[in-house]
């Protein structure tokens, strides 16, 4: 049974057919194939699923074997994946996923392979469905105390519920302290993936993600997405913003729905009929 593993802007994922597995335990599946010394190695594991009403549905299980509701990296795979393999034959795809229906377009290069993708990513719920009654679900540059720190935080949906605290200095605020603490904050009863950006200028924001399940990644799609349209809500950025990240850029465009475009890359195939 293949296996293909890819990644969009460093956030790599393993993608299997679905079709061809009948996996009871996908959490604990998930877990051992994404592990980085006992299995393939990944920040999650996305299954391509055949859809009753949409071209295709993708399941994404983090590496800690939760399932989301989106991805933003891993639609761009999933979107190179089933075009190049003509399992969808559209270039501007709509895809079912558990957050709804997302539209990725591929672009393809002369052999008609996809080398990137623009992805709407949809309209960001403000008022994220994590977040409790008592924040009125709207939460603004909220200051909240973390220990003998006050951070001030932000919330929103963008497929999956994202918080972005904006910091001075991105390569020297200690991520791997902060994240896992808002990761599951009591606010946020089903857990919340942590961005801190730093703006560079109006076009320009650089963003480090702790990812709900999986911990710091190279990139995250949807926090990048969240990440811009929080910068514009307040008045930080354009429009139209280039958002840099440990494995690469992607462009972010903040309309009434968000787009965002990047790269995806397929790096290797394999065989994993031995796992029972
Ligand atoms: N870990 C995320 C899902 C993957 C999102 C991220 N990889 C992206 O590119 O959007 C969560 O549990 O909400």
């Amino acid at each position: 049974m293949e296996f293909v593993k890819m990644h969009g802007t460093g956030n790599d994922f393993i993608l299997i057919n679905e079709v061809e597995v009948g996996w009871q335990d996908i959490g604990n599946i998930a877990k051992r194939l994404c592990d980085r010394h006992f299995g393939i190695g990944a920040d999650g594991l996305i299954l391509v699923c055949k859809s009753n009403k949409f071209d295709a549905r993708m399941r994404i299980i983090n590496a800690d074997g939760s399932e989301a509701e989106m991805c933003g990296n891993g639609i761009r795979c999933f979107a190179k994946y089933v075009y190049d393999r003509k399992i969808v034959t559209k270039k501007k795809m709509e895809i079912e996923t558990l957050s709804g229906v997302v539209r990725p377009e591929v672009v393809t290069d002369d052999n008609d392979k996809v080398r990137m993708v623009r992805v709407d990513m949809g309209v960001p719920h403000l008022e994220p469905d994590s977040v409790p009654v008592r924040w009125e679900g709207r939460l603004i540059n909220e200051p909240i105390a973390f220990g003998d720190k006050t951070l001030h935080i932000s919330s929103v949906n963008t497929g999956v519920p994202h918080t972005v605290i904006f910091v001075s200095d991105i390569d020297s605020f200690p991520i791997e302290v902060y994240g896992p603490v808002i990761e599951k904050y009591n606010i946020f009863p089903v857990g919340t993936n942590v961005n801190f950006v730093q703006v560079m200028n109006r076009k320009r924001l650089m963003v480090r993600t702790w990812e709900r399940g999986v911990g710091m990644t190279m990139a995250c799609g949807s926090g990048a997405c969240a990440s811009a349209f929080i910068s514009n809500v307040l008045g930080y950025i354009e429009r139209e913003v280039i958002v840099s990240l440990p494995g690469g850029d992607l462009f972010v465009e903040v309309n009434n729905n968000i787009y965002m475009t990047g790269p995806c890359v397929e790096v290797f195939h394999g065989d994993i009929s031995l796992w029972s």
